[in-house]
């Protein structure tokens, strides 16, 4: 491969998701298959054996797009330089909880996370933010970056809303995923979401059907 590597970070990789999508940065689906990625995985100095072990699996995957992989617990390295960031490591919901009551737990995960980045990663760094309240998290990171990294390289992974709604209505009309078109979300990751299927276009066969009689 003659590309130069981008440098990855993802934090929490020790936890659920973490560890669901370094495989899927490392083995180029993200990037793509001719793009190698130096992966930097943050997790807190307590999972330091777990982040090695997901270290090893990776190393043992003989990935030919994995360029190297480094697990750190320390900010200032797993900033350094890197070129994307999947800010994942934060707490996620216990029963009966809202997204916004961990705002008391995660918002200072990203205050520091939002100045390591403008101290240690390229200010060309794109960033997309999935630890809860994602939005507000997002917003969090983007102030403290401020002046180093622009405010449009932050994103907040809201995707999963207008998967969940477009996978509901191919499931209530009974038709694949891939027939359901032009569903929207509006509002936030949260209890104020509100998936709009006004304009969503279904197909059956070639049977344009929408709106089904249940809408
Ligand atoms: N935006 C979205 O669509 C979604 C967001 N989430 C959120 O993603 C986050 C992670 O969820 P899970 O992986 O299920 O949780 P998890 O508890 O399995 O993993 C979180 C990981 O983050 C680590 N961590 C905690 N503080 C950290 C810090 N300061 N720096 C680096 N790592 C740190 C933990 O040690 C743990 O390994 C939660 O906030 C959850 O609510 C979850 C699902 C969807
Ligand atoms: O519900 C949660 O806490 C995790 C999340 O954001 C989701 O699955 O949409």
């Amino acid at each position: 491969m003659t590309k130069a590597p981008f440098r990855v970070l993802v934090t929490g990789a020790a936890g659920q998701i973490g560890y669901s999508i370094v495989l899927q940065i490392a083995k180029g689906d993200v990037f793509g298959p001719d793009q190698p990625v130096v992966l930097v995985m943050l997790d807190i100095p307590p999972m330091a054996a777990v982040l090695e072990g997901v270290q090893m699996e990776l190393i043992d995957c003989a990935l030919p797009t994995l360029a190297g992989v480094e697990g750190v617990t320390n900010e200032e390295q797993a900033f350094k330089d890197i070129d994307f960031a999947f800010l994942v490591g934060a707490m996620p919901r216990r029963e009966g909880m809202e997204r916004k009551d961990l705002l008391a737990a995660n918002v200072k995960i990203f205050k520091s996370q939002g100045r390591s980045l403008a101290n240690f990663a390229k200010p060309t760094v794109k960033v997309l933010v999935v630890g809860n309240p994602a939005n507000t998290n997002a917003l969090v990171c983007a102030k403290y970056a401020a002046g180093k990294v622009p405010l449009r390289n932050f994103s907040a992974m809201t995707r999963l809303d207008h998967n969940r709604a477009t996978a509901q209505i191919a499931l209530h009309a009974n038709v694949p995923v891939a027939n359901v078109k032009n569903v929207i979300i509006w509002g936030n990751h949260s209890s104020t979401q509100f998936p709009d299927a006004r304009h969503a276009k279904v197909v059956k066969g070639t049977i344009p059907l929408w709106p089904p009689t249940w809408f």
